[in-house]
């Protein structure tokens, strides 16, 4: 199993390039298998999770034909309808393929997600939308059985903002018969690229962007070009390691539209930030500042960047407190961190951080992706070796972070 062994209490100098996002790439690349024809994609970011994707579309009679980040996708031969347990339990994205096969073929069985390390996962509400659309849906066996002759468009409103939910229901809608009403629905940065992808693919969408997304079914959509969205939670990993470590760096190939208000917060903690209109230059110099917050929907603040703004605030001047809300158990990195002499207790879903002056490099464990980041973060910043294990997290979500990482100065090499 891979580690990483970070040297830390280097400064970080130089350029580093963003992917396209995970969270947006996934969900695009489900969108294939509700076209026959090629829908090319580039800016595909070079990660576990969109290899374990693929492998699931291509056992579904998707063609993918793949040059490093361009990938091209035909849905015309499409001969199985399941997604089988042991490739949706490694990834939850998996449960993208229910919308897209539902709606155009009118038939699938896929596995339930079942937990994560971070929290329950659970998908109901994805079944009451696509229930309320006419499907008809049993579950049986730790699968979900679901069956349309044609989905019906309806107003959906679910009980709470879900991003996958928002997605699934949205690649449904494309091909039902009538409108759609998604109320409600998530307004994540990555849930509007993937809008976008189906309009370019003839799908007819308004509110793109809103909590309130109506769809008009179309009997087919047809190919499309498409360069999937800058990954905003990397970049932002990027910065908080630059707040941590000091230094001056510049990010490339940003979207510096589509941040949220950790970018605000990391102006609180010290962070000088010149925006450009795809590139970020950060440089920061001294002690980071504290910084409280809780994590929310879009625009509030992001959980996928609580680990990592946590790391920061383990060595700030001062005390902070972080909320959970999104995840019931996100908080595995405490633990880990507290094993570098960070001082931080928890209580519930809100964590206390005192700050002290220095992190100690020890051998940590990886937990989870966020909480990988996080530990990648401390370890630059600390004092000494520190060897994290189960970095298999790290790479479902991450392009080569440590070669990034090390190309702007950092002492971080792979061990394998
Ligand atoms: C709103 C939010 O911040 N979503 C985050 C969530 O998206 P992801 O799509 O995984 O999760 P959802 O947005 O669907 O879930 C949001 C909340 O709703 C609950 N829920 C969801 C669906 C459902 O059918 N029933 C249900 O109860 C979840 O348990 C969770 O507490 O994790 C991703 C990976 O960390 C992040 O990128 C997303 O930003
Ligand atoms: C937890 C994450 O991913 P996933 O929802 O794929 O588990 C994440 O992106 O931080």
């Amino acid at each position: 199993m891979d580690k990483l062994q970070i040297v830390g209490g280097k400064r970080l100098n130089g350029e580093i390039a963003v992917s396209g996002a995970k969270n947006a790439a996934l969900p695009i690349l489900c969108a294939g298998l509700l076209s026959s024809g090629d829908v090319e994609l580039s800016n595909v970011p070079r990660l576990h999770d969109v290899k374990t994707i693929l492998k699931l579309l291509e056992q579904t009679g998707l063609k993918v034909t793949q040059d490093d980040e361009n990938v091209t996708l035909n849905g015309a031969n499409i001969t199985s309808l399941e997604a089988p347990y042991e490739l949706v339990k490694t990834m939850r994205a998996s449960i993208l393929v229910l919308g897209p096969l539902l709606a155009r073929f009118g038939e699938a069985k896929v596995s339930l997600p079942g937990g994560c390390a971070i929290g329950s996962r659970p998908v109901d509400q994805h079944i009451k939308g696509l229930r309320a659309m006419g499907a008809e849906i049993t579950i049986e066996g730790g699968y979900i059985y679901a069956k349309a002759k044609k989905l019906k468009g309806a107003r959906i409103l679910t009980d709470m903002i879900t991003v996958t939910g928002t997605e699934n229901l949205l690649m449904a809608a494309t091909l039902a018969e009538g409108e759609t009403v998604l109320e409600n629905a998530a307004r994540e940065p990555e849930v509007t690229d993937l809008a976008n992808l189906l309009v370019a693919m003839g799908a007819k969408i308004e509110g793109i962007g809103t909590d309130r997304l109506v769809i008009q079914g179309v009997a087919e959509l047809h190919g499309a070009k498409h360069a999937v969205i800058s990954d905003r939670i990397e970049a932002a990993t990027f910065l908080c390691a630059v707040a941590a470590t000091g230094g001056d760096i510049v990010l490339t190939n940003t979207r510096t539209d589509i941040f949220d208000v950790a970018l605000d917060k990391l102006r609180e903690v010290g962070l000088q930030m010149d925006i450009g209109s795809n590139t970020i230059r950060a440089r920061m110099d001294g002690r980071p500042q504290p910084v409280s917050f809780r994590t929310t929907e879009y625009p509030g603040f992001p959980t996928d960047m609580q680990a990592q703004f946590m790391a920061v605030n383990t060595i700030a001047a001062g005390p902070s407190r972080v909320t959970e809300t999104i995840f019931e158990n996100r908080f595995m990195h405490v633990q880990e961190m507290n094993r570098l002499g960070a001082f931080i207790s928890t209580e519930g879903n809100t964590a206390f951080i005192k700050g002290v002056e220095r992190l100690v490099g020890a051998p940590v464990m990886a937990t989870d992706l966020r909480a990988s980041a996080s530990l990648v973060i401390a370890g630059m910043a600390a004092e000494g070796t520190t060897l994290i294990d189960r970095i298999y997290h790290l790479d479902r979500g991450y392009d080569r972070m440590e070669v990034k990482l090390s190309k702007v100065g950092a002492d971080i090499v792979r061990i394998k």
